[in-house]
């Protein structure tokens, strides 16, 4: 570690793909200002690819390309290491090498992250190193930091995110174009934004890993994805989008980590991601195409919302470039930034247990009784109805119920019991309702 005169700061970067290059052409165009920021030229030492003759959206000297990303990391004079690779292995086997050879790790991995997180902290507490991730959550958006030190004195109770592009690209264009998801999907293909194999967007795992981070910050507890219900865009129908539109609300793929009281009064952690309905006047609804946004609720400050690119190489590297400052500024005054904070412990709650509320559309004969017994399958499962409305269609009707809070498995059990009625058709629409106030 560097900590004497102004000797230069050696950065290995490990993957020179969308954000890698991304981060090896702004060390190079800016390192003026990088040096004059951390004190100390910031050099970078290696970049490791791996093919050498790939072609990449950047220019690396010769000389510092290397498909040896091991040897890279193991070679002893490396202060910091920026792994942009993705996935589990090899990346989680180099960040942990780095750390152990005395380098610290600035990453995007929220895959890794949200899989194997407490691993990395402890291997960095032990090697007394840092571990930076900003660019793992919504991208350029700064809310690993705000929720790691700016709240730091305060209660986080709620953090309601959008934080996958991809799907809110394509949920704004079925409401805003009427466009059916096939097509919106192949939209946000064509414009970069969704992966090749774009399930990981689609069907929510990239959100889900970024809220279990967000989780696990928010409610200082390790969340993992496997803690995190999840469910995807893909069963988002047009007419999800039209009844969602006809009660004043707008469908998005939200990431939800929250503090749920569990049946015996404890605080657990609730943490999901699925569609939902908010309220045309929720901030969150006014985010369009592949913008992401945070809105996180704390007892002190209140509400406050966190907007910006949530994707892309250059964004993504700028909250890279921003951790590798910090972690630079603390190896050159020889401390250590912000590790771990997994005291409250809290419990994840059950899906089951998880409190919300449904939108349920639901076809049925237009006849005397249908409401009553629609009502009377609400009421068995002890859920209120807060609003209901009837559309007529000749013999037929919609009727468009909105609950009242309940938990989850209380309104999955009504649902089950309205699609076994012989007086229901179908049940055309559920989905739940979320940033209302109750
Ligand atoms: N692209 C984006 O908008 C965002 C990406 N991220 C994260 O950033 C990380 C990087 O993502 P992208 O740059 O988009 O991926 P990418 O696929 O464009 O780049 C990864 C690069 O790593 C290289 N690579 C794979 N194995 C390697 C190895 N063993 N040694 C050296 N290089 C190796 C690949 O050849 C590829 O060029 C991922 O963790 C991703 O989740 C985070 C936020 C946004
Ligand atoms: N595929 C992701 C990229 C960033 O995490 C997205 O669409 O948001
Ligand atoms: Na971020």
């Amino acid at each position: 570690m560097n900590t004497e005169g102004d000797k230069p700061l050696k950065v290995a970067v490990l993957g020179c793909g969308v954000v890698g290059s991304q981060v090896v052409r702004l060390l190079g165009e800016q390192s003026g200002d990088l040096a004059a920021r951390v004190g100390a030229p910031v050099e970078i030492a290696g970049v490791a690819v791996r093919r050498l003759d790939a072609p990449r959206d950047v220019d690396v000297p010769a000389g510092l390309l290397t498909t040896d990303a091991l040897g890279l990391v193991t070679r002893g004079d490396i202060d910091v290491v920026v792994e942009v690779i993705g996935g589990i292995e090899p990346a989680r086997s180099l960040i942990l090498a780095a750390l152990e050879n005395g380098a610290s790790v600035v990453t995007a991995n929220k895959a890794l992250l949200a899989e194997d997180g407490p691993t990395l902290y402890e291997a960095a507490e032990k090697a007394g190193r840092d571990l930076y991730y900003e660019a793992a959550v919504a991208g350029a958006i700064p809310i690993v930091r705000p929720l790691r030190e700016s709240l730091a004195g305060d209660k986080v109770t709620r953090v309601l995110g959008i934080v996958n592009g991809t799907t809110n690209f394509i949920l704004d264009k079925m409401d805003t174009q009427g466009s059916g998801f096939e097509e919106a999907l192949e939209e946000a293909q064509a414009l970069g934004y969704a992966e090749a194999d774009p399930t990981a967007d689609v069907e929510g795992f990239d959100a889900a890993a970024k809220a279990a981070i967000l989780a696990s910050l928010a409610f200082h507890s390790r969340v993992t994805a496997a803690d995190v219900h999840r469910e995807g865009i893909s069963d988002v129908t047009s007419g999800d989008v039209r009844s969602a539109t006809d009660m004043g609300c707008v469908v998005k793929l939200l990431a939800i980590a929250e503090l749920n009281a569990t049946e015996s009064g404890e605080e657990a952690v609730s943490v999901r991601v699925h569609p939902a309905m908010i309220p045309r006047s929720h901030p969150l609804a006014s985010v369009r195409e592949a913008y992401n946004a945070v809105f996180v609720e704390s007892e002190a400050a209140g509400q406050l919302m966190f907007y910006g690119p949530g994707a892309g190489g250059a964004p993504t590297a700028s909250a890279v470039l921003g951790d590798l400052v910090s972690v630079a500024r603390n190896h050159r005054q020889g401390t250590r930034g912000v590790g771990e904070s997994a005291y409250a412990d809290r419990a994840v709650l059950p899906m089951g247990e998880t409190r919300t509320r449904y939108h349920v559309a639901i076809d049925v004969d237009d006849r005397a009784g249908v409401l009553a017994a629609v009502a009377t399958a609400f009421a068995t499962h002890d859920v209120s109805i807060q609003t209901v409305r009837q559309e007529g269609r000749g013999d037929d009707a919609q009727l468009v119920v909105v609950s009242h809070e309940a938990t989850d498995a209380q309104l999955s059990a009504t649902v089950e019991e309205l699609r076994g009625m012989d007086t229901v058709r179908e049940v055309t629409s559920v989905m739940r309702v979320e940033g209302t106030d109750e």
